[in-house]
C-alpha cells in the first residue's frame, strides 16, 4: 500500500514527520511519502523520504509571480504531486495543464476527486492515480471506509472503466492501521491522509500504527 501523508498547512515539524516516515517506510511493507509545504520540500527530501508537492502550476519558467513550478519542486527534491485537492480545487483545463507540467519533470501524479463521477473524469486525464475523498469527512477521524464504503468501491470501478492502469487511493478520516486495511479490502491501492499524522502528538507512533497490520 502507498501511504501519502499530506501535511497541508498544519503547524507540525515537517522534518520530524519526514524522518519518522522514512524509518517506517524502510521497516515495513508500506511505501510512505510526505507532501509538505512547498518551502519545506528540500529539507523533507533530504531525510530520504519520498517527497511530494501539494500542487504544481501549469506554468513553465517565465513571468508567473506566485506560481509553484513543477521544475522548482523537482529541483528541491520532490518526485510527485497532488493535484485538485479538495482544499485547492482547480478548473479542468488547469488539472490537465498541471499534469503536463508534472510530466515535464517525470513526476508521479495523484488527482483528487469527491466522488465516482469526478474520479472517472480525473482518470480520463491520465494521472498515475486518483484519490477519492468525500470533503465532509476530511479531518473528522471517521474514515470513508466506515462512513460510506460504496464511495470507495464505486471509485475503484469508475477508474477501472476509464483506464485500468490508473491506481485508486482513498482518503478522509484515515488515522489507524485498521482504516488502511479497510481501504485495501475495498480495492484501494493506497491512502491519502493528513491530520492523523500531522496533528498527532507522536507522529512516529501514528505512522507505525498505520502500517502495522500491512
Ligand atoms: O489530503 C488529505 C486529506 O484531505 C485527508 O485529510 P484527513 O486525513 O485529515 O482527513
Amino acid at each position: 500500500m502507498f501511504v501519502l501523508v499530506n501535511l497541508k498547512a498544519y503547524p507540525c515539524d515537517p522534518v520530524e514527520v519526514a524522518t519518522a516516515a522514512h524509518e517506517v517506510s524502510e521497516s515495513s511493507d508500506a511505501d510512505v511519502a510526505i507532501a509538505p509545504q512547498a518551502a519545506a520540500i528540500e529539507t523533507v527530501a533530504e531525510t530520504g523520504v519520498e517527497t511530494w508537492a501539494q500542487h504544481v502550476s501549469p506554468n513553465e519558467h517565465g513571468s508567473h509571480t506566485g506560481s509553484t513550478l513543477a521544475e522548482a519542486t523537482a529541483e528541491a527534491g520532490a518526485t510527485g504531486t497532488l493535484l485538485n485537492h479538495s482544499e485547492n480545487r482547480l478548473k479542468l483545463a488547469d488539472i490537465d495543464g498541471s499534469l503536463d507540467a508534472a510530466e515535464r519533470v517525470d513526476f508521479d501524479t495523484v488527482v483528487c476527486a469527491n466522488n465516482a463521477e469526478q474520479v472517472a473524469a480525473a482518470a480520463a486525464l491520465g494521472p498515475d492515480a486518483v484519490a477519492v475523498e468525500p470533503p465532509e469527512l476530511i479531518g473528522t477521524g471517521t474514515p470513508v471506509s466506515q462512513a460510506d464504503p460504496d464511495i470507495v468501491r464505486d471509485a475503484v470501478d469508475a477508474a477501472a472503466a476509464v483506464d485500468e492502469s490508473v491506481d485508486v487511493y482513498c482518503g478522509a478520516g484515515i488515522s489507524t492501521g485498521e482504516d488502511v486495511v479497510a481501504a485495501e479490502e475495498l480495492g484501494a491501492d493506497g491512502v491519502l491522509l493528513a491530520s492523523g499524522v500531522a496533528k498527532a502528538d507522536d507522529p512516529q507512533a501514528a505512522l507505525e500504527d498505520l502500517v502495522d497490520p500491512l
